[in-house]
């Protein structure tokens, strides 16, 4: 067994440690790796060939940031030495927020870089340089390499997801066509998933019940957004929903881990590593009957039967551009792409929201005054439209606010390099360079936003109040972006889902407000995020208290 490991990981070793030597050539090595192989194919254990390969990945990693420490003529923040840029790296993985306002402070309208383990990083600042990488063709500063690099999409979402991203065609158009259609969905989900959520809580003192918030929220917003995507009864099943969630983790983690080999190892790594087909298998479980039962009734009924559902299943059936992506299994698989797009970004954004609003409760009675007045008689759905809910500019701002304030990461925009690329300001970055601008930052600038440290959640109702006509007023929206806002990134890759995410938080935010009154556990405290690296999420140990209101 130990054998048959070792051949395959040497095979595999070899062809990547042929690209290797190509890497080392410029610095003058003298590298063998056949001669290498042949030696340690027969002496040593598969523990040692381990050893071995994290002794290459320390090596190849030294050598890559030297190299292209030679290739980028920007300012660092953080060490440059040899050594001394791993402790900078290690540093990033620390207190990533903090080293980037320090670098968005010291380089203001200007580029900086910050070292990785394997490479540099460049981040741009200011609104011109900003424009230029939200303006950037695809061929010279890519998205989709980006994310090849950082989410290692080929081995955790599957190479069909980059090669026919057709779903954000679908997301773009159909979806956020059908909004008015699909509210009522959203609507009554919402109503159904509230009581069960406070019914797995712990009961408190006066009636309040206590809910651990991440978690809980975590699920409740997969629930609503899968009745958008797969529709009832499935949106309901745990094990499904559960699947999903750990879906949104395990690709993160995955890549992190082929991320922490060097770059000719990673192709082999994440073969090696590679879940696709374990989770198609798994979500097959649970969508394969339904997509096969509308398969049978659009062969046999034609597409638009009586009662065939308005969700993201029919609308891949309907789209799906080839053979290969109309079977069963694609369009799972897709199911699960798009709840990774949708689901982390619109439940951490929801946590967030929430814990200002149970740690701050004179937001509630205005924000549902707001509601009373827009929805006249909230408790009747019907009075629930698109428009009615966009007329409720603070629920709109608070959104929006929360979204300024934590976002979803201290990076935005992040592109790689595919040609010699030339900034404006003479900044020069060579192909294979990953660059990025700094969305916290930004969005703490107090040039850009008056006290932009303190969480105003009124901050942009105020600002379309006092603008001169409704259309200047309309760039405060929180679907409206700019280089002072990118929650929500920008360019061509700009969220196409945002249209649909901000409904879905506005739909359950008024029916929390309506329906319960709120407060943190910790009475009037908001508990700190969580940062890793450059990740922002909610405090996951927070606990916020709801009691069902009159009437
Ligand atoms: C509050 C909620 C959300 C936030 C903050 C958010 C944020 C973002 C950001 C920052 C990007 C990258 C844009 C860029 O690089 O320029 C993005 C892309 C994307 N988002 Fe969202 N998103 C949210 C909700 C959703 C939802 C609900 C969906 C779908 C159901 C969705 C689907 C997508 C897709 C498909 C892309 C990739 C776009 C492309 O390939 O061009 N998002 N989102």
């Amino acid at each position: 067994m130990v054998g048959k490991w070792r051949a395959i990981v040497l095979n595999k070793m070899e062809a990547s440690v042929h690209h290797a030597r190509y890497d080392l050539l410029p610095y003058g090595w003298c590298f063998q790796p056949e001669d290498a192989l042949l030696t340690i194919t027969d002496t040593m254990s598969f523990l040692e060939v381990f050893l071995l390969l994290a002794l290459v990945i320390y090596l190849n990693s030294f050598l890559y940031v030297s190299r292209c420490r030679r290739c980028l003529n920007v300012p660092a923040v953080g060490c440059e030495g040899f050594l001394a840029s791993y402790w900078s790296a290690f540093q990033f993985i620390r207190k990533a927020n903090v080293i980037l306002q320090e670098g968005y402070q010291k380089h203001k309208n200007g580029v900086f870089k910050i070292p990785l383990v394997d490479r540099w990083l460049v981040v741009v600042t200011g609104d011109q340089l900003l424009d230029n990488l939200r303006t950037a063709p695809e061929s010279v500063l890519s998205m989709w390499d980006a994310m090849l690099d950082l989410l290692q999409l080929d081995h955790t979402l599957g190479r069909q997801f980059r090669e026919n991203p057709y779903h954000d065609s679908i997301i773009r158009t159909t979806l956020t066509r059908n909004l008015a259609t699909i509210l009522p969905n959203i609507i009554d989900e919402s109503i159904h998933a509230f009581p069960d959520m406070i019914a797995n809580g712990k009961e408190v003192d006066g009636g309040w019940i206590s809910i651990d918030a991440y978690d809980e929220f975590s699920a409740l917003v997969c629930r609503v957004l899968h009745r958008v995507l797969v529709g009832s009864p499935v949106c309901r099943n745990k094990s499904y929903l559960q699947l999903n969630i750990q879906f949104s983790a395990g690709v993160t983690t995955e890549a992190t881990v082929i991320n922490a080999f060097p770059r000719f190892l990673q192709p082999f790594i994440g073969n090696l590593y590679n879940k696709v087909s374990g989770r198609q298998t798994r979500v097959l479980e649970y969508l394969g009957p339904e997509i096969e039962e509308r398969k049978r009734k659009v062969a046999e009924l034609g597409s638009d039967y009586e009662g065939r559902p308005d969700d993201l299943i029919s609308w891949l059936m309907d789209s799906a551009p080839s053979a290969l992506e109309r079977e069963t299994s694609s369009i799972a698989l897709r199911v699960l792409i798009v709840n990774f797009m949708g689901h982390h970004s619109t439940f951490t954004t929801f946590t967030h929201a929430i814990y200002h609003l149970a740690a701050d409760p004179f937001y509630a009675d205005d924000l549902r005054e707001e509601l009373v007045m827009h929805l006249s008689d909230p408790e009747h759905i019907e009075n629930w439209t698109e428009k009615s809910l966009d007329q409720c500019w603070k629920l709109d701002s608070f959104l929006k606010e929360t979204l300024r304030v934590h976002g979803i990461g201290a990076l935005a925009l992040p592109r790689k390099s595919l040609v010699c690329y030339t900034f404006p300001n003479g900044v020069v970055v060579p192909p294979g360079t990953l660059v990025t601008a700094c969305s916290t930052a930004t969005h703490l600038d107090e040039e850009k936003y008056q006290e932009a440290h303190r969480f105003n959640g009124f901050r942009f109702e105020k600002l379309r109040v006092r603008a001169k006509t409704l259309e200047q007023g309309s760039k405060h929206k929180v679907t409206s972006t700019s280089s002072s806002f990118l929650a929500f990134g920008g360019g061509k890759h700009i969220c196409p889902g945002r249209f649909f995410g901000t409904l879905l938080l506005k739909c359950m935010m008024a029916h929390l407000i309506i329906h319960y009154d709120i407060k943190m556990e910790n009475e009037g405290v908001r508990p700190k995020d969580d940062w890793f690296g450059p990740v922002e999420l909610p405090a996951r140990q927070g606990k916020v208290l709801f009691r069902k209101r009159d009437g």
